[in-house]
């Protein structure tokens, strides 16, 4: 993986997500400054909720004008809208329902109780993006959040399966997912890589061999996050465990 991707180390998952939910909140007042609008890609999966809880529980959560905020998802289950399993319930649980961000500007996936088939869902939202989206078709992703699974998957794009290699469209529909549901949705591989930033969020003694094989050059049909490349910035937020295989260059100076 090239240079331009680095590795912050914390102590702890709990000290993991109070890090990046102070980063995120710093990160997308200055993009609002820049911008005007900021758009942001949720991740599911237990660290990337802990993050938007810790951004929901900051004293600084409201220096974000949250009306000039957008959510999108990297991927979803495939589950009904209510289920506690979704990643949008657990999002909006965690932070989307506590927010002054208008309902329009939160662009869940589709649900199995939107009388709609998996397929039919994946060209949903890809018309949703498009419909969103600049001459490129998708609209421009300020932050991209990803948790990474023990074997190295980033949304529901899993090792040896197609969908990491699928480059001709932006949302995919999963079936037998190796990480349960079995049916999912998500971006694409080239679709998440538009995001100016990228920022995975993963803890724990199990992700360090995908994260170490990741970054000493493994290919992503192995290990799918090896693919991960945001336009301007990668950022691989770990706890210390997860980092066990990290290559020692680059891990970045602890500040
Ligand atoms: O729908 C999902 O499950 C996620 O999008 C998935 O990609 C998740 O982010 C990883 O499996 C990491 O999950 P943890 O952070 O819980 O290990």
């Amino acid at each position: 993986m090239t240079s331009d991707r680095r590795v912050l180390v914390h102590a702890s998952t709990e000290e993991l997500a109070a890090s990046v939910a102070a980063r995120f909140i710093t990160k997308t007042v200055d993009i609002l400054d820049d911008l005007g609008s900021a758009t942001i890609v949720l991740t599911g999966g237990r660290v990337g909720t802990a993050v938007l809880a810790a951004v929901n529980a900051s004293p600084a959560r409201d220096s974000i004008d949250w009306s000039r905020v957008s959510f999108w998802w990297g991927d979803e289950r495939w589950l009904p809208r209510d289920d506690d399993e979704r990643n949008e319930k657990q999002a909006r649980d965690a932070l989307l329902d506590h927010i002054a961000v208008p309902p329009e500007n939160v662009h869940p996936f589709p649900a199995t109780n939107d009388g709609i088939e998996l397929d039919a869902a994946a060209s949903r939202y890809e018309a949703e993006l498009a419909a969103h989206g600049d001459e490129s078709g998708m609209p421009r992703f300020d932050i991209t959040f990803l948790g990474v699974g023990p074997d190295g998957h980033i949304a529901s794009l899993f090792p040896h399966r197609s969908g990491i290699s699928i480059d001709d469209c932006a949302v995919i529909p999963v079936r037998n997912s190796p990480k349960p549901p079995p049916e999912r949705l998500s971006l694409t591989r080239p679709a998440l890589n538009a995001s100016e930033r990228i920022w995975l969020v993963l803890a724990g003694a199990d992700k360090a061999s995908a994260l170490g094989l990741a970054l000493a050059g493994a290919s992503r049909d192995e290990v799918p996050v090896a693919g991960i490349k945001g336009r301007k910035r990668t950022v691989f937020f770990v706890d210390a465990e997860a980092a066990a295989e990290v290559p020692e260059g680059l891990i970045a100076p602890s500040y």
